[in-house]
């Protein structure tokens, strides 16, 4: 039995951060940053079912072509996404009366439709990038058990290449679902290496008043190639997001709009249109595939 200090639920039953009842989820979810994206999503829905809003967690269920999907915000950072991939696993796989873990396993499928920033003038702002490999330099991964599902090598050459201070954490690289991989691949998908961060300025490189220990950080990340793969943009949820899926047996793929350019030191003008698209690709893609349940 799972006592009550490690799974949290409210006193009408739902899970303590997200506020979900388990029958308020579907087995395909889309995550988004941020909250007001979450309705961006559900106006396209056929029908909501479900609408839940508690901290930064805005939660839509609902139908789309006959697809049910569950879409909800994470917020920004891999810190959320411990909370998220945590609470909505144990809604699937948790008997929540009991406390216990059923004993067949119910596999999600989760994709991510965030925003990102890419490190490269060939992959331009306002264009798309499916992440073929989420790159850790965060520290989320390394609180778990996780070594069987790591890419070590590639890991410990982006710390050698880094040459960085014994204080940073070690990279950890993720391989995303290559099942989900080839649905959401296309002509106009970008295929990439996203490096996932624990902060948006200093962590991603950004100095605006206060100094980056390491102003070279992004061009060696430029530079980076390991077995053909190069480092391709910079976010902060994917790499955890690839992890915690793959520790928990379920699915995961992050589709990336373009919004800034560090090679070129642009920024997108077109944000939210692109976004849409990139929403309506998404959800095209899950009513065309038999990979998502009815
Ligand atoms: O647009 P979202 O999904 O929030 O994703 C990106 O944007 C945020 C930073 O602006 C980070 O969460 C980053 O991963
Ligand atoms: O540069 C960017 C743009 C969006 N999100 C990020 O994390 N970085």
């Amino acid at each position: 039995m799972i006592p009550s200090s490690e799974l949290i639920l409210n006193a009408d039953g739902s899970i303590y951060h997200l506020a979900l009842l388990p029958d308020e989820i579907g087995k395909t979810i889309i995550t988004v940053g941020d909250p007001g994206r979450v309705k961006m999503v559900s106006q396209y829905f056929d029908e909501i079912l479900v609408k839940r809003e508690k901290r930064e967690f805005f939660t839509h269920t609902g139908r789309y072509k006959g697809k049910k999907i569950t879409v909800i915000s994470t917020g920004i950072g891999t810190d959320n996404i411990d909370i998220v991939f945590n609470e909505l696993d144990a809604l699937a796989n948790v008997d929540l009366k009991k406390r216990e873990i059923y004993p067949e396993l119910t596999r999600l499928n989760f994709i991510r439709i965030g925003t990102s920033g890419s490190l490269r003038k060939e992959i331009p702002v306002d264009s798309f990038l499916l992440s073929e490999y989420g790159v850790g330099l965060d520290n989320l991964l390394h609180f778990y058990k996780a070594d069987h599902i790591l890419k070590h090598d590639m890991g410990q050459a982006l710390a050698n290449h880094m040459s960085w201070s014994p204080f940073h954490s070690r990279p950890y690289v993720v391989k995303a679902d290559q099942e989900l991989l080839d649905v959401f691949h296309s002509e106009k998908m970008h295929l990439g290496v996203t490096a996932t961060n624990s902060g948006f300025y200093g962590p991603q490189g950004r100095q605006l008043r206060i100094q980056v220990n390491d102003p070279e950080q992004n061009d060696k990340l430029y530079h980076f190639e390991y077995q053909g793969l190069r480092i391709t943009n910079l976010e902060m949820e994917t790499a955890g997001i690839y992890g915690l899926a793959a520790l928990m047996g379920h699915r995961s793929i992050s589709l990336n709009c373009i919004l800034a350019n560090r090679e070129s030191g642009t920024f997108s003008s077109r944000g939210k249109q692109k976004i849409d698209e990139l929403i309506l690709y998404t959800l095209d893609k899950i009513a065309h595939s038999d990979l998502f349940d009815v």
